[in-house]
């Protein structure tokens, strides 16, 4: 029997003991979903957006409850986890208001008498989810995976057991089917051995690019099908004419939200000259006015790092940097988990901070000569989830459309997901959607029919 522990990144206070499921208690809950397979794959498709409606009531009724949770378990400031369960709900009421229509027969003209494409359930998806947003990511992928008729086994990251298990809880008490959704308690070694069983239909994964060549190499192997959302290491374009006095708290959201933890946060500023001084200036005096503190208060809005070993590789990527030629204007000053938001200028291309993703409240700063040397500083990436230009010049902005290799562009905001929006990367940022109409066919068998009468 092999127990484990979820700590409170903010006091290290250990919020509860789990224990680890066996592989026959895998095997056991792998059997309960394909138990239910074909009767919820029957189930009316006005009746499980009934049901989905139910998640997003409940998710209001009881969004202090799991606010609270994700702040014990990874430090989440309160106030953003009632927006990120708030978003939660918004995401079910997309998929219930609108499930039926994106899951309708798409009919082709052919030579036949009849032909369409037709969107059954693959069967028992599996998903791997990170910390980070730990009720957000897995609605995500739950809501319209579920809603298409699959049943779902969910394995969380370890420090967020309490939110996996009440996950679970939450499909139950809105009336889904015992198994068709449920919560493994599992090691890396279980996945690999899950992903290769003949019930699993499709893993989708969020997490790292390692977890991800692991991940999709196994189901790969196993011809599965696999989704991948991985890292980002987003640009935030400035033009010279970018409005700052409309925008700079959004640039600032863009990289502090969630205590920099996300993985499409702006990680890389690139502002052309002209505008760099004011941007740094507004910047840094916006970074500043963040409060930090104890991530239960209201008005905290930088936390802790989910476990200080992160807050300490975080430190590592800065200090390297700053060995390289990087300045510290603001912070990097690590206690324990918390890591203070921390500035970065004279950052060039081959330091740590601008070639691989910090996953915390470090902000790198990039001068760019003029608007196309930004742009291909903007493109010099392994990662490709998104960019955001801030521009008065909007007809400019159209234009450069095909030179940004990202899954997302946004112009004049931040990088952000919304349920009627594909989301996902290129590169090494994964392949395949979430959301939207491209979220709900991800896993779905497109079935060509073809009738001659
Ligand atoms: O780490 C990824 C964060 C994704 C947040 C979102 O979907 O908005």
């Amino acid at each position: 029997m092999k127990e484990y522990e979820t700590k409170n990144p903010y006091n290290s206070e250990v919020v509860k003991t789990y224990v680890q499921d066996s592989t026959a208690d895998i095997d056991k809950k792998l059997q309960k979903a394909l138990a239910i397979e074909a009767s919820w794959a029957a189930v009316e498709i006005e009746d499980k957006c009934e049901l989905l409606s139910n998640v997003a009531e409940l998710l209001i009724d009881r969004k202090e409850e799991y606010a609270e949770l994700m702040t014990q378990e990874m430090g989440k400031p309160y106030s953003q986890g009632i927006s990120e369960i708030e978003k939660c709900a918004w995401a079910c009421d997309f998929y219930a208001h609108n499930a039926e229509n994106l899951l309708a027969d798409e009919l082709i003209e052919t030579d036949a008498d009849e032909s369409f494409i037709s969107h059954d359930p693959l069967g028992c998806i599996l998903a791997v989810m990170p910390w980070n947003y730990p009720f957000w990511q897995v609605i995500r992928f739950a809501a319209p995976t579920l809603t298409a008729g699959n049943t779902a086994l969910l394995k969380h990251a370890q420090n967020v057991t309490g939110c996996s298990l009440a996950i679970e809880q939450l499909f139950l008490d809105a009336g889904y089917p015992e198994g068709c959704f449920q919560s493994l308690k599992a090691g890396h070694e279980e996945i690999e051995k899950l992903i290769a069983n003949d019930g699993i239909k499709a893993v989708t994964l969020t997490g790292s690019e390692k977890a991800g060549k692991s991940i999709a190499g196994t189901a790969g192997k196993n011809l599965k099908k696999s989704v991948l959302e991985l890292g980002g290491n987003n640009a935030c374009i400035v033009w010279e004419d970018a409005d700052l006095d409309e925008h700079i708290d959004t640039m600032v959201m863009a990289r502090m939200q969630n205590t920099g933890q996300s993985c499409i946060a702006a990680k890389r500023f690139i502002v052309c000259e002209n505008i760099y001084d004011y941007f740094l200036e507004k910047f840094t005096a916006k970074v500043k006015s963040l409060k930090s503190g104890d991530p239960m208060k209201e008005d905290t809005f930088i936390g802790v790092m989910a476990r200080e070993d992160l807050a300490e590789e975080l430190q590592k990527q800065v200090n390297d940097s700053i060995k390289q030629g990087a300045k510290v204007v603001l912070g990097n000053m690590r206690n324990g988990a918390y890591y203070s938001p921390t500035i970065l200028t004279d950052v060039t291309e081959d330091m740590p901070v601008f070639k691989e993703e910090t996953f915390g409240p470090v902000a790198a700063i990039i001068k760019a000569k003029n608007r196309e040397d930004a742009i291909t500083i903007a493109a010099n990436s392994r990662l490709g989830l998104g960019s955001m230009l801030f521009t008065e010049d909007t007809d400019a902005a159209m234009d450069i459309i095909s030179d940004i290799p990202d899954g997302a562009f946004f112009v004049n905001d931040m990088v952000k997901s919304d349920p009627r929006l594909p989301f996902g990367g290129t590169k090494a940022s994964g392949y395949g959607r979430e959301l939207s109409r491209e979220g709900i066919l991800e896993f779905v068998n497109k079935k060509t029919v073809y009738i001659k009468k």
